[in-house]
């Protein structure tokens, strides 16, 4: 077993919480124990696809704690991630008896993630939850550093929290059922990682593109790996996202606007990488990269089957979408430019011209 612990080091981050990396999910009653939680209830949270693949096993593996184990399943997709899915699990726990010393399971991709830490973080004021998450972006993005909550009428995640699991078990064997285009997506927020705080990571996940795409599973072991020490590190420093965290949402000013217009219809990560497409441009276009580091960021989306542009919107819709950003400051969005491969930093300069320009190369108008 290999593990990071992701620090309590500054204000905002109310505990300390490791992340376990694992095969097979024998090890998660015993990593439950450690904790050492006072819970007498475990409910486990998933979507329909991951209950029927990996419900039985956890609830077996759950089993041994010795409590009784229920499960709140709900259908997939990020149009279930909003309030009224978040209410019929406030009354599953109600009607079961759910207590605020209790415990929550989130077992799934991030829309379980971010759903069951939103009801965990509101519901009797806060009751504890665990991350097992099992899609690639949920490994090396959503299930580490507390963003929980869930879209509002389309805004996305528009309603939420920052509150922290108080473990995340990764079973990396998951991975083996995942469809092709959601570990693309996976993807999308991995090279986002390597862009913006390791250069030679990103190389790396270049260079092993290969072994990438085979899902070898010591190289996908070192991928997550990184991922996660790169957002752990970032979090530790900015949990509640006064500064420095917003680096982590390098392409989603336009990916979030992406994402709304499209209906929730295109991937979270796809976006992201159509998003991250604009900020090169956008970097390349302020002298900060080369036109070769922006063609080498296009070339390597697509080298792991991420799209590059987006068909059917009106670019005035694609502008107006940024303007619901919740990096916005006093009315200016914060945007995330790439000074380097590597090297992210915040900008409130970007005119509605440059992102107008930008939209203009990421979208083939209807
Ligand atoms: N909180 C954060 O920091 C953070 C970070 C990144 C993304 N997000 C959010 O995460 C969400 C996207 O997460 P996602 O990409 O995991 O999507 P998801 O949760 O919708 O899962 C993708 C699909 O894969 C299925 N699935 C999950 N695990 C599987 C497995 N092992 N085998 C087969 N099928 C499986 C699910 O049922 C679903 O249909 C978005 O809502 C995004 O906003 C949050
Ligand atoms: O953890 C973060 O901070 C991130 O920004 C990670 C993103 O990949 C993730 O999509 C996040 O949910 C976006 O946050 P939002 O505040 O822009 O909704
Ligand atoms: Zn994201």
């Amino acid at each position: 077993m290999e593990s990071l612990i992701v620090q309590r080091e500054h204000e905002g981050l109310e505990f300390s919480y490791e992340i376990i990396w694992e095969r097979g999910f024998d090890g998660l009653s015993g990593a439950l124990d450690r904790l050492r939680l006072p819970y007498r209830k475990i409910c486990i949270v998933s979507d329909h696809n991951v209950a029927e693949l990996y419900l039985k096993d956890v609830e077996r593996a759950l089993s041994s704690t010795g409590c009784p184990v229920s499960a709140f399943v709900f259908p997939a997709g990020e149009e279930h991630k909003n309030l009224s899915t978040v209410q019929e699990l406030y009354r599953y726990l109600i009607e079961n008896r759910f207590e605020r010393k209790d415990l929550l399971v989130a077992l799934g991709g991030g829309v379980v993630g971010d759903l069951t830490g939103f009801a965990a973080a509101t519901y009797l004021r806060g009751i504890a939850f665990i991350q097992v998450p099992t899609t690639l972006l949920a490994q090396v993005d959503s299930s580490v550093g507390g963003k929980t909550g869930v879209d509002f009428d389309k805004y996305k995640n528009m309603v939420g929290a920052f509150y922290q699991p108080r473990l995340v078990y990764m079973n990396s064997e998951t991975l083996k059922t995942l469809p092709c285009d959601q570990f693309a997506s996976g993807m999308g927020e991995v090279l986002k990682t390597g862009l913006i705080r390791n250069r030679d990571f990103y190389g790396w996940i270049i260079e092993q593109q290969a072994q990438i795409e085979l899902r070898n599973p010591e190289t996908m072991d070192h991928l997550i790996r990184e991922c996660c020490r790169v957002k752990a590190a970032v979090v530790e420093e900015d949990p509640k996202e006064q500064g420095v965290r917003a680096i982590l949402n390098l392409g989603h000013t336009l990916g979030h606007a992406i994402e709304k217009l499209m209906n929730f219809q295109m991937l979270h990560g796809q976006c992201v990488a159509v998003g991250t497409v604009g900020a090169a441009y956008l970097s390349y276009r302020r002298g900060y990269l080369t036109e070769e580091e922006y063609l080498q960021i296009v070339r390597t989306n697509l080298a792991f089957r991420l799209p590059v542009s987006v068909r059917g919107l009106k670019q005035e819709d694609i502008l107006g979408a940024t303007k619901s950003d919740k990096k916005m400051e006093e009315g200016k969005i914060k945007f995330v430019l790439l000074k380097n491969i590597g090297e992210a930093v915040l900008d409130r300069s970007v005119t509605d011209q440059e992102l107008l320009d930008t939209i203009a190369i990421l979208n083939e108008e209807a």
